[in-house]
């Protein structure tokens, strides 16, 4: 009750639009009512001696026989020998007689042989004569052509071998030259390719000269665009403030002039309201009265009007007025009652998505916080981070916002103030390498949860945007299920806009729940009510001030009854 109270005093500036707007419908064509998971043969040994013995028998005369045989054919062999060797002597002698018949013959063929060949060897001696004085000559004649030939051959060799010795030295003073002019070719390579190589080294130092070079003018343009960027947004935060603070005095106005329509209104109806003459004199007291209206088509318009410029959007509003006449259309309503309807469609709207963020047993828990720029993100972290440390939970901040030095000194305020470990990296620096090295800093603290701060994006900056998805990318290597909750922080002031901030940052880093911040500055809130009836997504908490106790639960029934002025 006590963050009720807060809401109440400041959410909407101690008034919304609705609340205000409410009273003026009703008033305006209102009625004052009075009030109520085997075997060996056995034989006789007589009978085998007598089988044995007649084996034997059988035995000694077979032998006889067979020496009888023997002695036949020994006589017989013997004849055949003796008659043999006579007819081998008659036939020697025979042969001797021929022997000597054909010696006989064999002599005197020999002795004619003999006569013969001593003629023949005559004539063959005078012949062999003849051709070795034939011989003799040509072998002379030849031995003169051979040493002839072989002194024109020695002549012609000593020639042929002063030919090639001539013939070797020129090859070998031409293989010296060649030799010679190749060393020249290839210290003419080298050299050319030293200066090639030369020429090469100097365009790679020049190219990165040039690239380094384009480099630092990249760098220098980027943060140029960032200095310009931050410029822009200061310029638009300031135009914002001159606006918000614009539209509180005009509604300040607005509200005084009504206010002091009201009285005048109040004061007539009660000099109105009070008893006649008669009636004092009868002693009739004062009766309790009670404003009603119709309900018909020109008091849903104006509910829905209403609605539209507390920025609930349109099909929310069209869905809340036609929910609140169902089955009351022609019936008489006072303020209050339209205020509790109205409160009753609104709780039940955003009771579903009324969910604190969730605590899961992972170490570290990895909370990404992202959000446009200004929208309250270092605030918030610095607040929740404090309330989760008081409540005992172990926190590390990653001051992810690298562009802004301003983001990184704030949050290491709240991180003193909390006694948080704060990370940080130097100003432009890669903030997916700090989320990196926050994870593993985390994890060896044993903390339990892990705050991301991030840049402040513009939907339509896509550097940024990509950025934020390597984020994503890196430190789900330490851990595939991180970031465990992406949360979305949006500035109530932006009004309608915010829609289009989560359909963007959905589609970007699933978002898993929004923290809705400075509904102290608006008279507006409707668009919270816009957000859970489109995106269903969980509203984990909302801001009221810059203080850590400034956030809180989203308590939907609070919630609307402080956009409606009911009394809780
Ligand atoms: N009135 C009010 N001011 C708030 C609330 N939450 C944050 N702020 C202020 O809003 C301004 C911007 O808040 P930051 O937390 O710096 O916003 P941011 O999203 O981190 O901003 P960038 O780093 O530029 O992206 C600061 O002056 C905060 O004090 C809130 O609930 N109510």
């Amino acid at each position: 009750m006590a963050f009720f109270k807060k809401l109440k005093d400041r959410l909407f500036k101690s008034s919304s639009k609705i609340e205000e707007g409410l009273d003026a419908i009703i008033e305006d064509g209102g009625v004052e009512e009075e009030i109520e998971a085997v075997e060996p043969e056995t034989t006789g040994a007589d009978e085998a001696q007598a089988t044995l013995a007649a084996q034997e028998e059988a035995r000694v005369e077979a032998e006889r026989v067979v020496e009888a045989e023997r002695e036949q054919e020994a006589a017989r062999l013997a004849e055949e020998e003796r008659a043999a060797a006579l007819k081998a002597e008659e036939l020697a002698k025979a042969e001797r007689e021929a022997e000597d018949a054909r010696q006989e013959q064999a002599r005197k063929e020999a002795e004619i042989a003999q006569r013969e060949a001593e003629a023949r060897a005559q004539v063959e001696q005078a012949e062999n004569e003849r051709r070795a004085a034939e011989e003799a000559a040509r072998l002379a004649e030849e031995k003169a052509q051979a040493e002839a030939e072989a002194k024109a051959l020695a002549e012609a060799k000593a020639a042929a071998d002063a030919a090639e010795v001539a013939r070797l030295e020129v090859e070998r003073a031409e293989r010296e030259k060649a030799a010679q002019a190749a060393e020249l070719e290839r210290q003419a390579a080298e050299a050319q390719r030293k200066e090639k190589a030369r020429i090469a080294e100097a365009e790679r130092l020049e190219q990165e000269a040039r690239q380094a070079e384009e480099k630092r003018l990249a760098e220098e343009a980027r943060r140029q665009e960032e200095a310009q960027r931050q410029k822009e947004a200061l310029e638009a935060e300031l135009a914002r403030q001159a606006q918000a603070e614009e539209d509180a005095q005009r509604a300040q106005a607005e509200r005084e002039a009504e206010e002091q329509r009201l009285e005048t209104e109040k004061a007539a109806q009660e000099e109105a309201a009070k008893p006649g003459l008669l009636g004092r004199l009868l002693g009739r007291s004062e009766k309790k009265t009670v404003v009603r209206r119709e309900l018909d088509d020109d008091m849903l318009e104006r509910l829905e009007e209403l609605l539209i410029s507390a920025d609930m959007g349109v099909d929310t509003a069209l869905r809340v007025t036609s929910n609140m006449a169902e089955g009351r259309f022609g019936k008489r309503l006072s303020t209050q009652e339209i205020k509790e309807l109205l409160a009753g469609e609104i709780t039940r709207i955003m009771e579903p998505v009324a969910k604190p963020m969730p605590l899961y047993p992972t170490k570290p828990q990895v909370v990404l916080v992202v959000g446009v720029n200004g929208s309250g993100k270092t605030t918030t972290i610095g607040k929740l981070a404090s309330q989760f440390q008081a409540a005992g939970k172990k926190v590390v901040i990653a001051a992810g916002d690298t562009f802004r030095a301003a983001a990184v000194e704030q949050l290491q305020v709240w991180g003193d103030r909390a006694g948080v470990p704060v990370l940080t990296a130097p100003e432009g620096s890669d903030p997916a390498s700090l989320a990196f090295e926050a994870m593993e800093q985390a994890a060896r603290d044993g903390a339990d949860l892990l705050m991301i701060d991030t840049a402040g994006r513009l939907q339509n900056r896509s550097d940024l945007m990509e950025e934020l998805q390597k984020i994503v990318r890196v430190i789900r290597k330490k851990d595939p299920d991180a970031p465990h909750n992406t949360l979305l922080v949006l500035d109530a002031t932006t009004g309608q806009n915010a829609l289009s901030q989560v359909k963007t940052f959905q589609e970007l880093a699933d978002v898993s729940g929004l923290v809705m911040t400075k509904l102290d500055g608006t008279a507006k809130g409707g668009v919270l009510v816009a957000l859970a009836d489109k995106f269903g997504l969980p509203i984990h908490a909302i801001g009221v001030g810059e203080q850590i106790d400034d956030l809180a639960p989203f308590d939907p029934e609070e919630f609307a009854a402080a956009l409606t002025g009911l009394e809780l």
